[in-house]
């Protein structure tokens, strides 16, 4: 139906007033990815997605969408369309004349564009609600319309503003599965804001990490769950144990931390900037109860709490200049040696399991 297209953001600064809600961030976001622009509130996701979609002025910078800079055209003329969290739908018309909303703008005729709407409520599943009006809807239902109206334009590129955030949570995890399907079977670009980690890593083929307006990290789910580039992205991603000290020994590929009153850590990576402070990360559920063999990578604490969780249990524990270290073991591993809170028990992990963290450069 569709053809994707690449976008190309390039430098694209965003302020308002004395605010600089976006740093000249770049990114290329390859035609036909579903890519989901993830971080805390205020970091600029929405600023982001408002630029390309033509909805806000780019302050400084271009967006391409394909062979086209788009950064002076407006929203109509960019070939994205833009799916609001809201769903902003017109109350007082069907879902037919809703859906056929943006070609009735564009002057195109009422049978050709009833039809176009018809065959986009067919899609969306919703052809046999046709005559009603939003408010008889459910939320997905809804939903639906407001996708199957985005989509009305034939767009290189749908941008959607939290679009899951007002479903509640078994529609959501159903609706996210129908986004997914719905990208793979046009083929076209997605952008999708969220603050959800686990919707990112549930639907994209790119996440996108923002904080403060930066991009922290543009990978693969797995690359940003395996290796984490920054502090930042290993803590909002959690299922980390991020660890700060002072840089002892650092050879390239090796670095040796020393955590302040506490033990030497060991991590590897890539750490030729890194002389003087640093961050590793170690994954929780990667460390183990038992003394560190061959690896040496580990250290004796104290237990402080104790989570079940179903098939994994929670460890937290004290040690070696360490507060709140978590280890996540498999139930099976936990009650086949059960350990008790206060008991002071060894942990290690495998030197591939410590990476060093790298740090925004500002
Ligand atoms: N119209 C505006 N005028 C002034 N400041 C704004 C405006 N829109 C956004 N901001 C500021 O820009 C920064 C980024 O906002 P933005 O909405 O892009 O973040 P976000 O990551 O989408 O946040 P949220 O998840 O809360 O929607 C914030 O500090 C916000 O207060």
């Amino acid at each position: 139906m569709s053809k994707a297209a690449e976008i190309d953001i390039a430098s694209v600064t965003k302020t308002y007033g004395t605010t600089t809600a976006v740093h000249a961030i770049s990114l290329k976001i390859p035609a036909g990815t579903y890519c989901c622009l993830l971080g805390p509130s205020g970091c600029g996701k929405t600023s982001t997605l408002r630029m390309i979609a033509g909805h806000e002025s780019i302050t400084s910078g271009d967006v391409r969408l394909g062979n086209t800079v788009v950064t002076d055209l407006p929203p109509a003329k960019r070939g994205t369309a833009m799916m609001f969290q809201s769903y902003a739908l017109f109350p007082h018309l069907d879902l037919v004349d809703n859906v056929a909303f943006s070609l009735k703008m564009k002057g195109v005729d009422k049978d050709v564009r009833r039809a176009k709407a018809m065959d986009l409520l067919r899609l969306m599943q919703m052809e046999g609600y046709a005559t009603r009006r939003p408010a008889q809807l459910s939320g997905g239902q809804q939903q639906r319309v407001a996708l199957a109206r985005a989509l009305i334009t034939d767009p290189e590129a749908l941008l959607l503003d939290e679009p899951l955030s007002a479903l509640d949570p078994f529609l959501k995890i159903r609706m996210r599965a129908e986004l997914k399907k719905l990208q793979t079977s046009l083929g076209i670009t997605f952008v999708h804001v969220t603050h959800s980690q686990e919707e990112a890593m549930a639907l994209a083929d790119v996440i996108v990490i923002m904080n403060d307006g930066r991009i922290e990290q543009a990978a693969h789910p797995r690359v940003v769950f395996e290796k984490p580039a920054t502090a930042f992205v290993a803590k909002f991603m959690g299922d980390h144990n991020v660890i700060s000290g002072r840089v002892t020994k650092s050879d390239g590929q090796e670095l040796m931390l020393s955590v302040p009153a506490g033990a030497d850590f060991l991590a590897v990576g890539d750490n030729g900037d890194l002389t003087d402070q640093a961050d590793i990360a170690i994954r929780t559920d990667h460390v183990r109860i038992g003394q560190p063999s061959e690896t040496g990578l580990g250290f004796t604490g104290s237990i402080t709490n104790i989570e079940y969780r179903g098939s994994s249990v929670k460890l937290s524990v004290n040690g070696a200049g360490i507060e709140d270290f978590t280890a996540i073991l498999s139930d099976t591993d936990f009650f086949a040696n059960p350990v008790k809170v206060g008991e002071a028990i060894p942990l290690c992990w495998g030197r591939e399991d410590a990476i060093v963290l790298g740090r925004l450069k500002h």
